[in-house]
């Protein structure tokens, strides 16, 4: 039989999504126009600027309408790449001065170290950029837990998180088998597109989350304590 796979997302599962929309958001939200200002006539500020300007589908865009459009999709929470890169390289900053820290709930690094000395394999699968990803576990309260970790996916890389060809597309590029690949986030939408693939799946709800509980049709737990994976990987998935 294959090693056992995890991947897990990160806002509401791992790490709490008031972290997220409270401190992370803001920060980058605020910091837009000193990026355009410091990064003006670079490569990446000319491709995000392209980036923008074809997800807005017009004909040009200038730092102003960027930053404009930017905030949009932060206070509307918007998945959109030029978004989730721009962001990562301001929180960047933010992770080498301290003045960020990537938040994950008490039980994550002693059951991660766990899964992980028993031979199960750890991915990442967030919409926030791969940087950002590497970023939030290099910087937690308990150290950097990256080495727990064998990749990162996000939107460049697999795609939209709702979608199930995202998950055949992780599952073909680690060579894992979807019947021995678990799937842990917060929202109903990815879990069902996991389970679509083909893969196991299992839903948190954190006690600072106030959606209903459980997720319909998907495991829920509170805790990735709560989780057991033998049982959780016995049989075949559901298709
Ligand atoms: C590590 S990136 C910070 C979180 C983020 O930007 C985001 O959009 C979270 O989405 P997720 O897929 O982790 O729920
Ligand atoms: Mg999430």
């Amino acid at each position: 039989m294959s090693t056992p796979t995890v991947v897990l997302d990160i806002e509401g599962t791992v790490g709490s999504a008031t972290h997220v929309h409270d401190v992370l958001f803001p920060y980058a939200r605020e910091r837009l126009p000193q990026w355009f200002d410091e990064h003006r006539g670079t490569a990446p500020a000319v491709a995000l600027l392209a980036e923008i300007r074809d997800h807005l589908d017009t004909e040009s865009v200038d730092e102003t309408r960027a930053v404009a459009a930017l905030r949009a999709w932060s206070d509307a929470d918007v998945k959109t790449p030029p978004l989730k890169k721009v962001q990562g390289w301001i929180w960047a900053a933010g992770y080498a001065d301290g003045s960020l820290t990537g938040h994950v709930y008490d039980e994550v690094p002693e059951v991660l170290h766990r899964w992980k000395r028993s031979g199960t394999t750890l991915y990442i699968y967030s919409s926030g950029s791969a940087a950002a990803q590497k970023n939030w576990f290099a910087h937690t309260p308990y150290g950097d837990l990256t080495p727990l970790l064998s990749g990162y996916f996000d939107l460049t890389t697999a795609g939209s998180k709702k979608h199930p060809d995202s998950y055949q597309h992780i599952a073909q590029s680690t060579g894992t088998q979807p019947a021995r690949t678990l799937f842990l986030s917060d929202s109903a939408e990815e879990l069902d597109a996991a389970a679509e693939a083909g893969w196991h799946t299992a839903a948190l709800r954190r006690q600072d989350d106030p959606r209903p509980s459980p997720v319909p049709g998907h495991t829920t737990v509170r805790s990735l304590r709560d989780l057991e994976l033998d049982q959780l990987m016995k049989g075949t998935a559901r298709l």
